[in-house]
């Protein structure tokens, strides 16, 4: 699909035109922020609650700028406390995705080692990312809501709708240093923005009346993990999807290209919402939307939400059993219970649910149970199952996709290959007698 591209970009300006947000001047028909002064002091209006930044930002591209083969546009700005093991500073590249830029506050070993991922050493790998033209969806504003994706034709799973990189990349552990540096981190990270991606960083929603830069990575931004690190990453596109516990696509992000990407997982119709999940789906109703309440400010309205009492009772009844089938698949030990007949019945109770990127773990359990007994052409039908879906929720990359890739192909190699044979075949339920 990668002629099917998006420009939210060019939906947004109209939009901006008109109202500007107040932190940001109109200038030249573009929304220009006006968060620092020549006397380097930020003047966003929450000033008495950020620290100094010692330089100002064309101080800061000046000296960058006199510093040979340096991969930054600007002279890192740092903050360090006891508490803290190295210094946190902010790297910025305006040139990065053929100019979108970045900016990444973390540590310098962790922003280096970001520095040797293909996304910075081969810029030809992204040449597929950042194409938001022709989308195949218009933005609509929902009532309770506010914006959201709607499909303007019909999707097939599998069908890409994203491929992305963040402008930004945080470290969760910044919040080790006192909030008044954490928070001017962040708005030196915004002012070294080039101004489009500037444009739709503001464009984006908050919900608290914290700070406004603050807010808006709060509620927009992606957990994702680099080198196993977890970190958050906002990309604004993508930021236009609303959650639904039940959603029709799923994500992914992609570690070398730092790309993150989104693709239908069941057919979506001309008129409908596109949605994700902004949280595991696999627990009950009522921690989904005490989570959702704590860390979006909405109650969640989705019909697994609304449901009538009855209902809600038997999903999450469903939902508890298919935590416990799990369980039981999960356990290797000679006295596990575990069958094909187990897996079966997670497979089916994940359908009856719709939770459809979870099938994705049921198939893969399904696959290794048959394997375990012995029988080849289930393992090899749900290893194939799995491989599709893992690789739209999980990514080409996972290790559970390589694995249930290699099962697809041979079986008989695999570490759970006839592992359970002669164990549980007499239990009841098995649905594997005289097949091994
Ligand atoms: C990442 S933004 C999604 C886009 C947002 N609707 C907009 O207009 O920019 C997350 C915010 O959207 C709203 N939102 C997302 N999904 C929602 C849902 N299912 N019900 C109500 N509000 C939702 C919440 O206010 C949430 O904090």
């Amino acid at each position: 699909l990668s002629n099917q591209k998006v420009d939210i970009v060019a939906q947004q300006q109209p939009l901006l035109q008109n109202a500007c947000p107040s932190n940001s001047i109109l200038h030249n028909g573009e929304c220009q922020l006006s968060t620092y002064d020549t006397s380097s002091t930020i003047t966003l209006g929450y000033q008495s609650n950020i620290s100094h930044i010692t330089q100002t930002l064309e101080d800061s591209r000046e000296t960058a700028s006199r510093i040979k083969d340096f991969p930054w546009n600007f002279s890192p700005e740092c903050f360090s406390t006891e508490a803290t093991e190295e210094p946190y500073c902010v790297f910025s590249d305006q040139n990065f995705a053929s100019g979108r830029g970045i900016f990444i506050i973390t540590t310098k070993t962790l922003a280096y080692a970001m520095l040797e991922k293909d996304a910075f050493t081969r810029p030809e790998t992204l040449s597929r990312m950042n194409h938001f033209e022709n989308p195949p969806f218009y933005k609509h504003d929902f009532p309770g809501k506010g914006r959201g994706l709607v499909a303007n034709k019909t999707l097939q799973r599998g069908d890409q709708l994203f491929a992305s990189t963040p402008i930004l990349i945080t470290d969760p552990d910044l919040y080790d240093l006192p909030n008044s540096e954490r928070l001017a981190l962040m708005h030196r990270g915004i002012e070294t923005l080039p101004v489009a991606s500037q444009r739709v960083f503001w464009e984006l929603m908050g919900h608290t009346d914290d700070d406004p830069i603050d807010d808006r990575i709060n509620t927009n931004n992606f957990e994702i993990a680099i080198d196993g690190v977890s970190q958050s990453a906002l990309f604004p596109e993508i930021a236009m999807l609303n959650h639904d516990c039940r959603p029709n696509a799923a994500y992914f992000f992609d570690e070398e290209t730092l790309t993150h990407y989104i693709h239908a997982i069941k057919p979506i119709y001309p008129g409908e919402e596109i949605t994700i999940t902004y949280t595991n789906n696999e627990e009950e109703r009522s921690e989904r939307m005490r989570r959702l309440e704590k860390n979006w400010g909405f109650k969640c309205a989705c019909s697994t939400c609304t449901a009538h009492p009855h209902l809600v009772e038997e999903s999450d009844a469903r939902l508890k059993h298919i935590a416990a089938l799990q369980k039981v698949l999960d356990d290797w030990t000679p006295a596990s219970s575990a069958t094909p007949a187990v897996a079966e019945l997670l497979i089916s109770l994940m359908q009856q649910e719709r939770l459809e990127a979870s099938l994705s773990i049921g198939y893969k359990h399904a696959a290794e149970v048959y394997s375990s007994f012995g029988m080849k052409w289930e393992a090899v039908k749900y290893a194939k199952l799995s491989v599709e879906l893992s690789m739209l929720d999980k990514g080409w990359t996972d290790r559970d996709v390589w694995e249930m890739k290699k099962m697809g192909e041979n079986p008989e190699m695999s570490w759970s290959w006839q592992k359970r044979v002669g164990l549980v075949a007499k239990s009841a339920g098995c649905g594997c007698g005289g097949r091994h």
